[in-house]
C-alpha cells in the first residue's frame, strides 16, 4: 500500500553534497536485502544526468557488451568499446554524470580481478573527471571486503553507506491512521524493511494484515525469508536450523551446537556468514568494554524473528489452511513485550539530551548471571546512567511503584560509578505525574506524538 518514499534524509543529504564537488567520487553502498538501495539510488539520480545498470551473474564479456548497448540506447549515442576501461574513457567526455553499477558483487563473482581493474580505471581514467560512481550491493561480505585494506579498491572510494532498516518512528509516515499500539505490532512483524511496508494497509486492523500476508502460502511475506536464504546460501536448512534455534533462545555456541547437529567446530563459520548477511548480531551486556566474552548470539531483525517463531513451525498447518493468526494471539502478545523493548530505546535515543537529566553516551540491555535490566543508558565520561524496565501492558501507581523498587534492589549490581536515574516505559502509566514528582523517569506510549513534534530528533 505504501507507495511514497520514506525517510532518508540523512542519506540523500550526503549525496547530495558530494555531487555538487567538482570532481570525481566512488561511493559504495550496501545492505541486506529488500532494505531499498535500489531506490535510494534512483531518489538520488532522479533529476542527474545518470546510467543506471543492473549487473547479472553473466560472463564479463556479455555484461560488457550489454552495459556499453545500454549507455548507447540511453544517450543516443554511439559508443564502441570494448573494455570497461575504454568505456570509461568514452564515459569521461559527458561530463558530470552518475553512474551506478547495481548488484556489484555479481561482477566480482565472475572475475576476481575487477577490484583491480576499477583500482586503474579510477586512478588512470577516471581522474580529474567528474565522474561520479556508485556500486551497489547486497552481498555484505564482498561490499565490505571492498573496504577492506587488502582491497585495491581500499582508500580510493569517497563514501561508503550501508543501510540499516527505517526506524520504528518511520512506521508512522507509511501508516498514519495507526495508532502507536498498532505499530509496535507492525514493528514487531515487518520491522523497518522497506520492501514489506507495501503489504500492509492501515485501513485494515494489524491482524488482518497480518494473517492475509503470512498465513496464506501464496503470499510474498510467508516465503520471503526462505526465499533470501535460498538465493544467498548453498546450504539454506541448516542456516534456517541455527537461525530457528537462536531465535528459540539458544544464544551460546554450544546450545546451538546441540539444538541443530552442526559440529561446534565448524557453527563459526555459519554464524559469521549469517552476521554479514545482516541476519544476527552478537549482543553483549552494555557495561562490558571488552567485545569478546559474554556476547550471546541474537536474531537481528524482527521480520525473521516473527517469522520464525509464527509462521515457520506452523508451515504444514498454514499449506492446508489449518491454522490462523488468531490462534496464536496469545503468544504475539509475549513477543510484543520484547518488540516494545527495541522501541523503547529507540524513543530514548530520540529524546537523549532534551527530556532526560543527561545525556547517554551508550544504551542497551544489562545482565549477570541472576539478574536482567530492560535498558541500562550511561554517560560513559560521567558515569551518570538511567535504569529502565519496560512493560507492555497498562500500570498502575501500585504495581509500578513495586516494579521500580526492584529495579532500584537490581542496579546495585551494576558497575557504574556516576548517578544514578530510575525509570520506567509502560504502554500506559497511571498517575505518572505523582511518580515523576518521586524523581521516577515516567514514558509511555502517550509521550511518543513528541518525537514527531520535535524537529531535529530524528535517530542517528
Ligand atoms: N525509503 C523507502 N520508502 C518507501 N519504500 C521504499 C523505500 N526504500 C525502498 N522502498 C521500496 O522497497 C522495495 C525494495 O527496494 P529496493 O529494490 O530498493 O531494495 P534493494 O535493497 O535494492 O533490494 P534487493 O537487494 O532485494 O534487490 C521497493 O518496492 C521500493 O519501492
Amino acid at each position: 500500500m505504501v507507495l511514497k518514499f520514506i525517510d532518508r534524509e540523512f542519506e540523500l543529504e550526503e549525496l547530495e553534497k558530494r555531487y555538487k564537488e567538482s570532481r570525481t567520487h566512488l561511493i559504495l553502498i550496501y545492505g541486506r536485502r529488500r532494505i531499498g538501495k535500489t531506490e535510494l539510488v534512483k531518489q538520488f539520480i532522479r533529476d542527474k544526468k545518470s546510467f543506471y545498470f543492473l549487473a547479472r551473474k553473466e560472463p564479463m564479456e556479455l555484461e560488457i557488451s550489454r552495459l556499453i548497448k545500454s549507455f548507447n540506447r540511453k544517450f543516443n549515442v554511439f559508443i564502441e568499446a570494448e573494455s570497461l576501461e575504454e568505456f570509461f574513457a568514452e564515459l569521461k567526455k559527458f561530463g558530470k554524470i552518475v553512474v551506478v553499477i547495481d548488484e556489484f558483487p555479481y561482477w566480482i563473482e565472475e572475475d576476481k580481478s575487477i577490484p583491480s581493474l576499477f583500482q586503474y580505471i579510477w586512478d588512470e581514467i577516471l581522474k580529474d573527471s567528474e565522474v561520479m560512481l556508485i556500486l551497489l550491493g547486497s552481498s555484505i561480505s564482498t561490499m565490505e571486503s571492498l573496504l577492506s585494506y587488502k582491497n585495491p579498491l581500499y582508500g580510493r572510494r569517497t563514501a561508503q553507506i550501508k543501510l540499516s532498516p527505517l526506524s520504528f518512528f518511520h512506521l508512522r509516515e507509511a501508516f498514519p491512521k495507526y495508532s502507536w499500539e498498532d505499530l509496535v505490532k507492525v514493528y514487531g512483524v515487518i520491522d523497518g524493511i522497506p520492501a514489506y511496508l507495501q503489504y500492509f494497509d492501515d485501513s485494515l486492523m494489524v491482524e488482518e494484515n497480518i494473517e492475509r500476508n503470512f498465513y496464506n502460502k501464496v503470499s510474498v511475506l510467508y516465503e520471503d525469508a526462505e526465499r533470501l536464504l535460498k538465493d544467498e546460501l548453498r546450504e539454506p536448512v541448516t542456516y534456517l536450523n541455527i537461525l530457528k534455534a537462536i531465535n528459540d533462545g539458544k544464544t551460546k555456541l554450544t546450545e546451538i551446537a546441540n539444538e541443530t547437529k552442526v559440529a561446534v567446530t565448524n557453527l563459526p563459520k555459519y554464524l559469521k556468514v549469517l552476521e554479514t548477511l545482516d541476519l544476527i548480531y552478537k549482543e553483549f551486556p552494555v557495561t562490558v568494554r571488552e567485545r569478546k566474552r559474554f556476547g550471546i548470539y541474537r536474531v537481528k531483525d524482527f521480520y525473521y524473528k516473527f517469522w520464525l517463531r509464527f509462521v515457520y513451525p506452523y508451515k504444514d498447518d498454514i499449506e492446508i489452511g489449518a491454522i490462523t493468526f488468531s490462534d496464536l494471539q496469545e503468544d504475539f502478545n509475549k513477543y510484543l513485550g520484547e518488540v516494545f523493548e527495541r522501541v523503547c530505546r529507540e524513543f530514548l535515543i530520540r529524546i537523549n539530551g532534551k527530556k532526560l537529566p543527561f545525556k547517554f553516551t551508550k544504551i542497551g540491555r544489562w545482565w549477570d548471571k541472576e539478574q536482567e535490566i530492560d535498558i541500562v543508558a550511561i554517560n560513559s565520561l560521567t558515569g551518570n546512567s538511567a535504569f529502565f524496565e519496560v512493560k507492555w501492558r497498562t500500570l498502575n501507581y501500585r504495581e509500578t511503584i513495586k516494579i521500580l523498587k526492584e529495579l532500584i534492589e537490581k542496579s546495585e549490581r551494576v558497575n557504574v560509578k556516576g548517578k544514578k536515574f530510575y525509570g520506567i516505559i509502560g504502554k500506559g502509566i497511571k498517575e505518572k505525574e505523582k511518580l515523576k514528582e518521586r524523581g521516577f523517569l515516567v514514558f509511555d506510549l502517550s509521550d511518543f506524538e513528541w518525537v514527531l513534534r520535535e524537529p531535529g530528533s530524528r535517530e542517528r
